[in-house]
């Protein structure tokens, strides 16, 4: 019934400006599923590799397309992305590109669940994935830096973790206020900001105004709302690290790993952080283990660069004790099958999943339903920007299940 009729792709815009990859995949019977690839800014070293999508397109073309059509169903999303697989024939998707791969994994899964009338997290996640049993919690990047945007914070995202809202609608809405608190803040400081690349604040502050923005904004939509807002963090710590002299780098400021495991842990703690992701670089999981030991038991430490959403890295993570989450993003590795190998093995030893996007991303809410899908605990998607309540908006729609 879902056998793959036709595959068509196509350069669209992202986000930030740039061409970026989206597929249609149509069924013989009519179904249909069309999905982009996002694409990241901060990359981690051992990410899939994203080919530009002019060469991505000409070599799916090629190599993939002859061997889902006809051949291979839709609604099978292990057949489709193991032909995405043989078509590649390497590691690392550096063939096809993981753009095209990650955009026609995600256009199948949308023509098969289109076939079988059922919305898509139901047809990733089981028929007794209920979206009623449990919710992600959306982090909210409101201030943010790093690789996302000029003369800002060195640490990359500040995020607002809403982990006491009632429902996913509320803890959305919460997100945006805590957005438009940082800005009456910045205000009332006389400090003018632009927005980074996914839509957070980005002011000339220091990373310690910053925090004490983010908690003053967190605070105040705390009482105004009356349910728990913490917040968390994204390091992005292999951007700051300079491997040469084995430091981390905050403009003048350097610190070694030990320093560098101190001062997260004296965060943690000052703030009360719900969530720490990529606080050391991505080749130091001994830091990282450190780390989770000293803090783990209050908080999430996070796995991004670190493990890519790849087994391999994450078994290592699992058996070094590196972390206690991961995040999952499916353009890293490059399928579906691959994003859920990941969340199932993670989930297995304990660890939270956690769903995110990239900082250049497009109207595609398929992470919305994956995250929902997996059961992950959090997504991060964003705050504001019409390509982040895209999924956020979808996960309302989930929630009240009117997709
Ligand atoms: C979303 C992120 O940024 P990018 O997509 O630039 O890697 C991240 O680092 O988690
Ligand atoms: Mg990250």
């Amino acid at each position: 019934m879902t056998l793959i009729e036709s595959v068509s792709l196509r350069r669209v815009l992202d986000s930030r400006g740039n061409p970026t990859v989206e597929a249609d995949v149509l069924t013989q019977s009519g179904g249909f599923g069309r999905a982009a690839a996002p694409s990241g800014a901060s990359t981690g070293e051992y990410e899939a590799i994203e080919l530009p999508p002019k060469e991505a397109i000409a070599r799916a073309r090629e190599h993939a397309v002859p061997r889902l059509v006809g051949s291979v169903h839709a609604g099978n999303q292990r057949d489709v992305d193991a032909a995405l697989h043989a078509a590649d024939g390497t590691e690392d998707f550096s063939e096809i590109g993981a753009n095209s791969a990650v955009a026609i994994s995600m256009a199948a899964s949308k023509a098969g669940a289109d076939v079988l009338g059922a919305p898509l997290f139901q047809h990733l996640g089981g028929t007794f994935r209920d979206a009623d049993r449990s919710f992600p919690v959306p982090l909210g990047n409101v201030v943010g830096g790093g690789e996302h945007a000029a003369d800002a914070t060195h640490i990359q995202e500040f995020l607002s973790a809403p982990v006491g809202a009632p429902s996913v609608a509320e803890a959305v809405f919460a997100n945006a206020d805590v957005h438009a608190a940082v800005a009456d803040i910045l205000d009332d400081r006389g400090v003018a900001a632009a927005k980074g690349d996914e839509g957070a604040w980005a002011p000339a502050v220091s990373d310690a105004e910053a925090f004490e923005i983010v908690d003053e904004a967190t605070s105040r939509v705390e009482d105004a709302l009356g349910f728990g807002i913490r917040f968390g963090l994204d390091v992005a710590a292999s951007e700051l690290y300079d491997a040469d002299a084995g430091v981390y780098r905050y403009g003048d400021t350097e610190r070694t790993s030990a320093e560098q495991v101190e001062y997260m842990a004296e965060l943690v703690d000052e703030y009360d952080l719900a969530y720490v992701e990529d606080p050391l670089d991505e080749d130091d999981y001994d830091g990282f283990a450190d780390l989770t030991d000293r803090v783990g038991d209050r908080t999430l430490i996070c796995g991004d660069d670190l493990f890519v959403t790849n087994v391999e890295r994450l078994s290592r993570g699992i058996d070094e004790g590196a972390a206690n989450s991961i995040l999952i993003k499916p353009n890293q590795i490059g399928t579906l099958s691959d994003a859920f190998d990941a969340v199932e093995l993670a989930q297995r030893n304990g660890l939270d999943a956690v769903v995110s996007h990239r900082s250049g991303e497009t109207e595609d809410t398929t992470i919305a339903h994956l995250a929902v899908a997996t059961d992950a605990s959090y997504i991060k998607t964003g705050t504001v920007g019409g390509e982040r309540t895209a999924k956020l908006n979808e996960l309302i729609r989930i929630a009240e299940e009117a997709v």
